[in-house]
């Protein structure tokens, strides 16, 4: 027995040691993939920049669905449309948690943010009220509120057309926080709105770091002091100084829904949710401060990716164009009523959703919650799970001539962006960059209408045509440079932008300038009266 007592430490190291030799390797029963090192696995390939092209690269060689060995962690990445509707769609039961994010989630969010929030009872009590957000009876109801900021943006499309980036975005932005807060943000450079937006770069870039990644690898990283990881400090303050800023929006929100003077928006909601289920000020606040960077740079970096296709793809643009001439002519600019007939520009949105997806690589990986088998291979308990969107939209069985920007692609598809999310045949979907199952991207609706008409009107007001060099020569943008994060677009990039004719210029001015002076109050630019837009519990879905 004492032999045994005294052997005992000695098993236990060869335990430890056993189990860390097991770490970073693929048990062979999981989906192929990379040969891996011991410790580490995989994490010694993962690529610093671009990771969605040598992602596309593993799929082409190991399949739809292979793994990653990440440290501690497993990545199942799934990249075909049949794997993501059979497993993120039809079993989202199992489906649609998150792997634990420390830094990201736990001491950047607070563990409130509901993008990065596990498959719990609190994200689905989250996920109902934005639900009554963004159905698509309340994004109908939204119209008016993107008819106002998108007027404002072909404005200053004539009057300052090299900042058109900054013109898009705030299209994108004064929208979210008009239907979040009820205030609408009159130029780019608005602080309120600054101090909004440049928190959420901040905190993509502290997510991006090598450091950030590999505490989730490695948990047992975490348990260094500050001053080994300074990350871990740097992301406390920072959320520090997030949910006060958050807070601040909310608490004033709150204050003017109980005073009656608040203008329709989705914290009157909150308010009312909040007494009947009882969760607190902070929750609240991210609630309604992370639906902004949800639904803001997605949008916006989107119908950037559009007007580089136009810039790339003269013909396209003249056939769009000739479209829009036809069914909606000159003296108007077009509505959500044409959307059924401008089924060219339609298929120019689902393709450029396609050809730039903002969300290259599903944004947040999900994951599962219990083992799962998927065609003979073990998916196991926690593992994440990549949407490969990329990989996916430039598979050439499913996107003959991918890199190619091709509307043609879409002529017949007729589906609203939801429904084709929701079609039991997978080969009919028309894109994947609004992600799978129930963590499917709620502002789907919304999207949809910001980008019709974004994309509508600009093809109906402007040419978008290369800007020529010293030489002569037209300056064309590379379109596979795109910036770097889980939202990308492409890199900044120059265009000419110039009104079609002298009446359609005239009519932007006018229709802006009619605009501002009926519904804006002449000092504060924010809402005289708010448009019979009611939000969500006055509506039935
Ligand atoms: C082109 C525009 C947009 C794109 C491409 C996009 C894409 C996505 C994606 C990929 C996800 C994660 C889905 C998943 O995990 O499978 C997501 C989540 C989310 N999106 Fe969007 N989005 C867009 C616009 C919007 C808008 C306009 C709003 C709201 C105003 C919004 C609100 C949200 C929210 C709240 C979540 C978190 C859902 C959850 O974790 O349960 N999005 N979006």
């Amino acid at each position: 027995m004492a032999v045994l007592v005294n052997l005992l430490p000695l098993v236990a190291l060869v335990a430890i040691v056993i189990k860390l030799f097991t770490i970073g390797r693929r048990p062979k029963n999981y989906p192929p993939g990379p040969p891996t090192l011991p410790i580490i696995g995989n994490l010694h390939q993962m690529p610093k920049r671009d990771a969605h092209l040598q992602f596309e690269r593993w799929a082409r060689e190991y399949g739809p669905v292979y793994s990653l060995i990440l440290g501690t962690k497993t990545m199942i990445v799934l990249s075909s449309d049949k794997a993501v509707k059979e497993l993120l769609d039809k079993k989202s039961g199992l489906y649609s948690h998150r792997q634990e994010m420390y830094i990201g989630q736990e001491l950047c969010s607070g563990d409130l943010r509901i993008l990065m929030m596990g498959y719990t009872p609190r994200w689905r009590m989250c996920r109902k009220m934005v639900h009554t957000l963004l159905n698509v009876s309340a994004a109908k109801s939204y119209v008016p509120y993107q008819i106002l900021e998108n007027k404002q943006m072909l404005y200053e499309m004539v009057t300052e057309p090299d900042r058109f980036l900054y013109s898009i975005r705030r299209y994108s932005n004064a929208l979210t926080t008009t239907m979040v807060f009820g205030w609408r943000s009159p130029t780019y450079e608005d602080e309120k709105m600054k101090q909004l937006f440049d928190g959420f770069s901040e905190f993509a870039e502290l997510n991006q770091t090598g450091t950030a990644a590999l505490i989730d690898f490695f948990p047992i990283l975490r348990y260094l002091p500050d001053f080994l990881l300074p990350v871990q400090k740097k992301a406390r303050e920072m959320h520090k100084v997030e949910k006060e800023l958050y807070l601040t929006h909310w608490l004033k929100a709150k204050k003017d829904t109980l005073a009656g003077t608040i203008a329709r928006c989705f914290c009157e909601e909150l308010v009312a949710a909040q007494k009947a289920e009882g969760f607190s000020d902070d929750q609240a606040a991210y609630i309604s401060g992370t639906l902004l960077e949800a639904g803001s740079d997605t949008t916006s970096s989107t119908l950037y990716a559009f007007v580089q296709a136009m810039l790339l793809y003269p013909d396209v643009q003249r056939k769009a164009q000739e479209e829009v001439d036809r069914v909606v002519g000159e003296g108007r600019l077009p509505n959500m009523d044409d959307e059924p007939e401008l089924q060219f520009v339609r298929a120019c949105i689902k393709e450029t959703l396609r050809w730039m997806p903002t969300t290259i690589m599903g944004a947040v990986p999900h994951a599962v919650t219990q083992d799962d088998y998927y065609e003979g291979y073990l998916i196991p308990k926690n593992a994440g799970v990549v949407n490969n969107v990329w990989a996916i939209h430039h598979d050439p069985a499913r996107h003959p001539d991918p890199r190619r920007f091709n509307p043609d692609r879409y002529k017949d598809d007729r589906q609203s962006l939801g429904d084709a999310a929701a079609n039991p045949d997978y080969s009919k979907r028309d894109q994947f960059t609004f992600g799978a199952g129930r963590r499917i991207c709620p502002g789907i609706h919304v999207a949809e209408r910001s980008l019709f008409l974004g994309v509508s009107r600009i093809l109906w007001g402007f040419n978008v045509e290369p800007k020529i060099d010293a030489n002569g020569k037209p300056i064309l943008p590379d379109p596979d440079r795109l910036t770097q994060g889980f939202v990308c677009m492409p890199e900044e990039y120059e265009a000419k932008i110039t009104p079609r004719s002298e009446s359609k210029k005239q009519r932007i001015i006018d229709e802006w300038k009619a605009a501002e002076a009926e519904c804006l109050d002449p000092v504060t630019k924010q809402w005289l009266q708010v448009p019979l837009a009611p939000t969500t519990s006055r509506i039935k879905a």
